[in-house]
């Protein structure tokens, strides 16, 4: 087991590239550590590239560059070197990382339309040879989305797809939360309740989260710390840089 001073996750200049016609956009994460149960916001403008380190975090995205990409799964004793996996292109141990250690909420749900919410909600344990039964029941009840367990996502309205999404991301109790823009598709009494449900149930499961949004206010929130970003624009494009 893994003491509680080793970070989940711990970067160093960590650099990625996005290039498309006329414009070429780079971020840079010069320093990032997330402990365990941490809450971490990543707050900017459309186009800042939040999507782009959630990606990194999420293991969907290889990086063009790093000093140090590492990741401490709960269940082992030594951190698993990303960015090595990446280089000797170890997909399967990287799918394999995200699938158990990691819970992904989109902006828009992202849930599977042929599937019911509970099959949706139980997916990735299932994955996992897990039984996400009992879990399905309290998490739901949370979510207030019990009425809907055997229903579809097509009948279902923006904010309670959102609800289900977030009982998808925590049935199988990953160490970490990645959040992209989770508020950004409801109406703002949608999306204060969202938000109020989705802090309090990764503060009670004690997972770690990284939460993307350029649309919550900037009001301090308890025990949430938002991470360090500045733009650059040169004549070479756009360069960004998150840091803890
Ligand atoms: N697949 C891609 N190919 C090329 N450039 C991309 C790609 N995806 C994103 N970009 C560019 O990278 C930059 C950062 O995008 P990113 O989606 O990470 O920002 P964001 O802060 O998440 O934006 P939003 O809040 O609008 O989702 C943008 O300039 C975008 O145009």
């Amino acid at each position: 087991m893994t003491s509680a001073a080793t970070p989940v996750y711990c970067c160093r200049a960590l650099v990625k590239q996005r290039r498309s016609t006329g414009s070429s956009f780079s971020l840079h994460v010069p320093t990032f550590e997330l402990h365990a149960g941490e809450i971490i916001l990543l707050r900017g403008a459309s186009g800042c590239g939040k999507s782009t380190l959630l990606d990194l975090l999420a293991l969907a995205l290889r990086p063009d560059a790093a000093e140090c990409f590492v990741f401490q799964p709960p269940t082992t004793a030594a951190p698993v070197d990303l960015w090595a996996h990446w280089q000797r292109g170890q997909y399967d141990a990287l799918a394999s990382l995200r699938r158990h250690h990691l819970g992904y909420i989109l902006q828009t749900g992202g849930l599977l339309p042929f599937l019911t919410v509970r099959e949706n909600i139980g997916l990735t344990a299932r994955l996992l040879g897990r039984d996400a039964t009992a879990m399905i029941g309290p998490l739901a009840a949370r979510l207030q989305i019990t009425v809907h367990l055997d229903t579809y996502p097509r009948q279902l309205s923006l904010g309670e797809r959102q609800r289900v999404a977030i009982a998808r991301a925590l049935a199988h109790q990953p160490a970490v939360i990645l959040a992209d823009e989770p508020t950004a598709s409801l109406d703002p009494r949608n999306a204060q309740i969202i938000r109020e449900l989705l802090l309090e149930l990764v503060r009670e499961s004690g997972t770690a989260a990284v939460i993307a949004t350029h649309d919550w206010d900037d009001e301090p929130i308890t025990g949430v710390r938002v991470l360090n970003h500045r733009l650059a624009s040169t004549a070479r494009g756009t360069q960004a840089y998150f840091w803890t």
